[in-house]
């Protein structure tokens, strides 16, 4: 890997080029934040000695507090962090102006420009001196030795270079074209909205109980903020304060100086603790069904399945992609794979806000620090705002947050740079020991130690909130309260700004661990594909640069109505959504227990009914079969939708807070989905014990089979409607069984005594109107049943026919209604209880802050 050569490479030249920079070589980038290694600062490339001086002392610095840390490590620090802090440096590089000879160590030139070697940055162009060609080469080491590397990192800040045509074309054309490049990336900065989150003073109360207590905080665009503390301590409440799924009784959310609103929803990607997932879906599908629906409408599908891989191999969830999700009884995805799917589902939206609720617990310390890079890049690079909650992080984890907020029993215990921790508990006398990891300590101090405990709120609260409440307050008259929230920030932003320069130099330990994990995360960008894809063609930056890019800033601009509007349109929503409830629903309703009830009973029906002569005497058989076969597809039907809506409860409700589409798409979507499904069975079981029994005619046959179906959409809709409106299964199933043998028994099919003023319950039964229908088709439509020897109907005993008329079998009956009033009655059941079902989710099971 190049980085590995690199390294190699480093460590071969790390003590003449450390020592000859020291003496006072110009060459890359450095600086800032004390770090050599900050990937994200855009260094000026403009290179000077001192700022070489600079980056190498830091890395001695290193070298000397940190002992196991060798001369190579160092070196391949600095080299990393030159890397990232010189983009310019990075994409002249991949035109092969600059390169490093590995095999020798020594710097040459893979043309005969190495004299010439060229810093550009904003048209500057720095020819390296004879006396600083030692810093140079550091330079040159530090860079990316391999251009492939190169091209990778390049397309992070670069999204539109395509390296491999660059090193075709003259220099001095790649020269020009980065220039414009850097126009066009400097205004796409400026076109992407960004986050500022700032909350202020949230109180949770639960049942009288305080869970969350004055807690404050800032996170800027392109920061990562952990929230840390014990089990127990507040960090979901908080986050979900954040994402606006929570009510809290005081306090404030802003974002960008604008109070947390409906309007922000959409821009907000927040990862669950818990995985809610259809579990019939496989991975990809999963992934595969959000990009369709949560990318714009305008992004090609082609692009948004690019997409999907992309960020699948980046999760490094390609493997795995083909597995289901699974249950307790089918087992499919695993713990930390499920997280990560839930993440990839969230980053595919590319939110401005992530908040993250423990999205590492459960995983190898190798896949949460890979999880944490990525993240980490993430925010980078693409200016999003990230925060996210977790349990106990590595020493390496922890130094990659930007801020922290501890938190203990909703009580702040420290909030501010990851940095100034070590300051922040020096101050109340104790010292972060050396070579422990800091997470684990200051857990520790904040469990164990009531006294510790309490210094930590009371110095957290004088240097922070008491300091953003004495300036909110003395600095705005009441005149100009209206306009104290909107200070809020700038106050923050100072006050941050302030402790950040104070603290600046002062904390050797720090600075070496975030150095250190600045430089590996470079790393992890020159060896793996980064977020942005080593593929300029097919990467989430060539989508955001095109589609997503005009998507976003045609967002900036937009009005609310725009912001409130749905990525995709109707059509699209109802399209991915049949296509997704298909998928999900048919293992359920189509299973093989399904298939080998049907079957079995089909076979059961038409053996037992099998070829009824049709004579009065077996009439009673006749229309045993047609009740079973009505009644028997009129439960299975209910009773299967029943479930329906609690199953999908929590993705829909996860889905619908998110502003991902329609209620209505969702629900003919389903609707017509589950369509072909819930027709099959009952389709085929005619099939098997209708002419078994005695079909006469196709005709017939049809006729029979619509109005059979009919009666089953006509109680899968009042199952619908009864599941959507108790949600728990118990109840719905007390209520559904009430429901349907209730209306058996006042049909009078079982009992002839109905008390008078109860026969009315018949026509609140879908069963009797279907039933009819039955009876009427199969004794008009089909063979005439002859009058038995001692015939019960009068016209028979009149002897003035052979058969009897179908008007009084259905009369015998109490059949009196005809065909077309009775199917007008079921479609009318149908409508009623669909809209009812419709209406049950939009208003009673809207998802509601709690
Ligand atoms: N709706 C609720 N009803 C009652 N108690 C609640 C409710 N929500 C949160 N709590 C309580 O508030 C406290 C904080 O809960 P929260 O889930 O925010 O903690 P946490 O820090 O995220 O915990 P963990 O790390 O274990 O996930 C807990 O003691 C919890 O029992």
């Amino acid at each position: 890997m190049p980085m590995n050569l690199l390294a190699q490479n480093a460590a071969a030249n790390a003590d003449s080029d450390s020592e000859t920079a020291t003496g006072g070589g110009g060459g890359g980038g450095g600086g800032g934040d004390g770090g050599c290694c900050h990937m994200e600062e855009q260094v000026p490339l403009v290179a000077s000695r001192r700022n070489l001086a600079k980056i190498v002392a830091d890395c001695r610095l290193q070298i000397d507090v940190q002992p196991i840390a060798t001369a190579a490590a160092a070196a391949t620090a600095t080299t990393a962090a030159t890397v990232a802090a010189a983009p310019t440096a990075a994409a002249a590089a991949a035109t092969g102006t600059i390169c490093s000879d590995s095999s020798s160590g020594s710097s040459s030139s893979s043309n005969s420009s190495t004299i010439s070697t060229d810093f550009t940055h904003n048209s500057q162009t720095i020819l390296p001196s004879a006396e600083n060609l030692s810093a140079s080469k550091l330079a040159k080491t530090c860079i990316l030795a391999d251009a492939q590397s190169v091209a990778q990192t390049t397309s992070l800040t670069f999204p539109f270079i395509n390296a491999a045509k660059q090193q075709q074309q003259p220099i001095a054309q790649q020269h020009q074209q980065q220039q414009q490049q850097q126009q066009v990336q400097q205004q796409q900065q400026q076109q992407q909205p960004t986050i500022q989150l700032t909350f202020q003073n949230l109180n949770v109360l639960q049942n009288e109980r305080k869970i969350l207590s004055d807690v404050s905080g800032l996170v800027s665009p392109g920061e990562v903020l952990a929230i840390m503390g014990p089990s127990g301590s507040g960090k979901t409440t908080l986050l979900d304060c954040l994402s606006g799924q929570r009510h809290f009784d005081s306090g404030s959310v802003y974002l960008n100086r604008e109070p947390l609103s409906k309007r922000w929803r959409r821009k907000i990607g927040y990862v669950l603790q818990e995985e809610i997932f259809f579990t019939q879906l496989t991975l990809r599908e999963t992934v595969m069904y959000t990009a369709l629906l949560r990318l714009p409408e305008s992004m090609p599908r082609a692009e948004k399945l690019r997409l999907v891989d992309h960020i699948l191999d980046t999760l490094e969830l390609s493997c795995c992609q083909q597995t289901k999700f699974g249950d307790y009884l089918n087992r499919g995805l695993s713990g930390g794979e499920k997280k990560r799917a839930n993440i990839a589902c969230e980053l595919l939206t590319n939110p401005l806000l992530m908040l993250l609720d423990e999205p590492t617990s459960g995983l190898d310390s190798h896949s949460a620090i890979s999880l944490m890079k990525v993240l980490k890049r993430y925010a980078q690079l693409e200016q999003k705002t990230i925060v996210i909650s977790v349990h106990q992080p590595s020493s390496q984890m922890f130094h990659m947050f930007d801020k922290l907020l501890l938190l203990h029993q909703g009580r702040t215990a420290y909030f501010g740079e990851v940095n100034n921790i070590y300051r922040h508990f020096e101050d109340i006398g104790v010292t972060i020991k050396p070579h422990y990891n800091p997470a684990d300590f200051v857990l520790e101090q904040l469990k164990s130690h009531p006294d510790i405990r309490e210094k930590l709120f009371i110095a957290a609260r004088e240097s922070h909130g008491n300091y953003l409440n004495r300036n909110c307050i003395s600095s705005q008259d009441k005149a100009k309260q209206q306009h104290d929230t909107i200070l809020i920030n700038d106050i923050i932003n100072n006050y941050y700004n302030q402790r950040h320069h104070q603290h600046h130099h002062h904390h050797q330990y720090a600075n070496l661990h975030h150095t250190a994990n600045g430089c590996e995360a470079d790393e992890e960008a020159a060896q793996h594909l980064v977020w942005c894809g080593a593929d300029s063609q097919s990467n989430f930056s060539s989508c955001a640069s095109s589609d997503c890019q005009s998507y976003r800033a045609g967002k900036s601009s937009a009005n609310d109505e725009d912001w409130l509007s749905y990525p995709t349109r109707f059509h699209t929503q109802f399209t991915v959504l049949s296509s997704r409830n298909f998928k999900e629903a048919k293992p359920r309703m189509l299973s093989k227990l399904n298939w080998f009830q049907t079957i079995g009973l089909a076979l059961m029906a038409g053996a037992i009914w099998f070829q009824l002569p049709r004579t009065e005497e077996f009439l009673h058989d006749l229309q045993g079969w047609m009740f079973f076969s009505q009644t028997y597809w009129m439960l299975f039907a209910l009773f299967g939708a029943l479930n329906s809506f609690p199953s999908e409860r929590e993705v829909i409700s996860k889905e619908r807070r998110s502003g991902a589409y329609r209620l209505s798409a969702y629900y003919l979507a389903k609707m017509c989905a589950e369509l072909p499904l819930v027709i099959t069975l009952p389709t085929v079981y005619l099939m098997i014990s209708y002419p078994m029994l005695g079909c006469s005619s196709l005709k017939l046959f049809f006729l029979m089979l619509i109005f059979l179906l009919l009666n089953t959409i006509v109680a899968q809709s009042v199952g619908f409607f009864i599941g959507a409106c108790c949600m728990d299964m118990n109840v719905s199933i007390t209520l559904s069984a009430l429901y349907t043998l209730a209306t058996q028994l006042f049909g009078g099919y079982l009992s002839s005594r109905i008390p008078e003023g109860l026969s009315w319950i018949r026509y609140t039964s879908m069963i009797h109107y279907a039933y009819q229908n039955m009876q009427i088709l199969e004794f008009r439509e089909g063979p005439a049943i002859s009058c038995g020897s001692s015939s019960s109907y009068e016209i028979c005993k009149q002897q003035t026919t052979e058969f009897i008329p179908y008007e009084e079998i259905l009369k015998a009956q109490n059949s009196t209604s005809p065909l077309w009033l009775n199917t007008l009655i079921l479609m009318m059941f149908f409508l009623v209880f669909r809209g009812l079902g419709y209406a049950v989710l939009r208003y009673l099971r809207c998802p509601k802050k709690t």
